[in-house]
């Protein structure tokens, strides 16, 4: 992955942030999953009235593409923050999230690109993020 890359994956992150449906919260994400063929598939969080049936960016991401096919990814972007201005702080993904994650993608090689506003980034593998995750493979005997 260039950086250029890396910097299309953040602008599609901050931009998806646009269609959040946040009544409850105001509190806007979006994501941009890079799948290995170089499609990008991009999510926003999704809020409900009765809160826990929400859907996170991440997930709305990862669930559009496996519905679509898709299986094989190789990084994702993440921005969030209150209202529609750009973010001023990282918004890292939710436990939930990261478990979503570890069952598609391989954790000492997934990248997860946390952005700002100003298209800057931190990046960690999943597995910094997840360290010991439960995978399948802990299912096998
Ligand atoms: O990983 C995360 C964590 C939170 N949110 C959303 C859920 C909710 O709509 C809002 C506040 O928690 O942020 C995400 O989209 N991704
Ligand atoms: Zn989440």
């Amino acid at each position: 992955m260039t950086g250029r890359d890396k910097e299309i994956l953040v602008e599609k992150a901050l931009e998806a942030r646009r269609f959040s449906y946040v009544p409850y919260s105001g509190f806007r994400v979006g994501a941009a999953l890079l799948a290995k063929d170089g499609r990008i598939i991009t999510g926003c969080n999704i809020e409900n009235a009765s809160y826990t049936p929400t859907n996170c960016a991440e997930r709305t991401a990862v669930f559009k593409a496996v519905s679509e096919g898709i299986l094989d990814f190789e990084a994702i972007a993440i921005a969030g923050g209150p209202g529609l201005e750009p973010p001023r702080d990282f918004a890292p993904p939710c436990g939930v999230c990261r478990q979503v994650l570890v069952e598609f993608c391989d954790p000492d090689r997934f990248l997860v690109l946390l952005c700002k506003g100003d298209k800057t980034w931190k990046e960690f593998t999943l597995a910094e993020l997840l360290p010991l995750g439960f995978s399948g493979k802990n299912l096998e005997r």
